[in-house]
């Protein structure tokens, strides 16, 4: 149904700004108190320009991300994508090209595990994290991104020119 809700092989929620992924849009919501420590952390050791948080679970054998390049619409241009895995053990797939030529890079998203991945990166390789029936556990994944518009800053001041009073 073009424009309606479409399923997704996931739980998947955006915070501070709405992501944008095959024609679809996650719609943000704040980011949560008990996030803030993690943005922050991300901005300190990574980069202070990553302002956008996505978090997706993924429970059991059934659920998966499919090969894709993350969209770079709005993103800042060069700014890389971070990846925070906590929870059961997945495995993160890098690939590139196809058929015989096909190149592939398994890694080994574990509890606590921070990957970067580089906005070229982003655009030369697709990345997954494949299902397998030996998974039974969960997976919450938090990425973070740098968005030009929409950020963080822009929905907190929102939030507090809708909540503020004039007297
Ligand atoms: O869960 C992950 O590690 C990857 C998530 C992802 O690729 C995405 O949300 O675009
Ligand atoms: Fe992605």
């Amino acid at each position: 149904m073009p424009g309606g809700p479409v399923q997704t092989p996931r739980w998947q929620q955006a915070y501070g700004a709405d992501y944008h992924y095959t024609g679809r849009t996650n719609t943000a919501l704040p980011v949560p108190p008990v996030l803030e420590p993690l943005r922050e952390w991300v901005r300190q050791s990574i980069d202070p320009r990553l302002n956008a948080l996505l978090l997706n679970w993924y429970d059991g054998p059934g659920h998966y991300i499919g090969p894709h390049h993350d969209s770079t619409k709005d993103m800042v241009p060069d700014s890389p994508i971070v990846t925070l895995s906590f929870g059961e053990t997945r495995v993160f797939r890098l690939t590139r090209g196809r058929g015989g030529e096909k190149e592939l890079r398994d890694f080994e998203a574990s509890n606590g595990v921070v990957f970067v991945l580089p906005f070229a990166t982003n655009l030369a390789w697709k990345h997954a994290v494949p299902k397998s029936a030996r998974y039974c556990g969960r997976r919450i994944s938090v990425t973070l991104r740098a968005f030009t518009s929409g950020g963080v800053d822009e929905v907190v001041e929102e939030i507090a020119q809708n909540h503020s009073t004039t007297c």
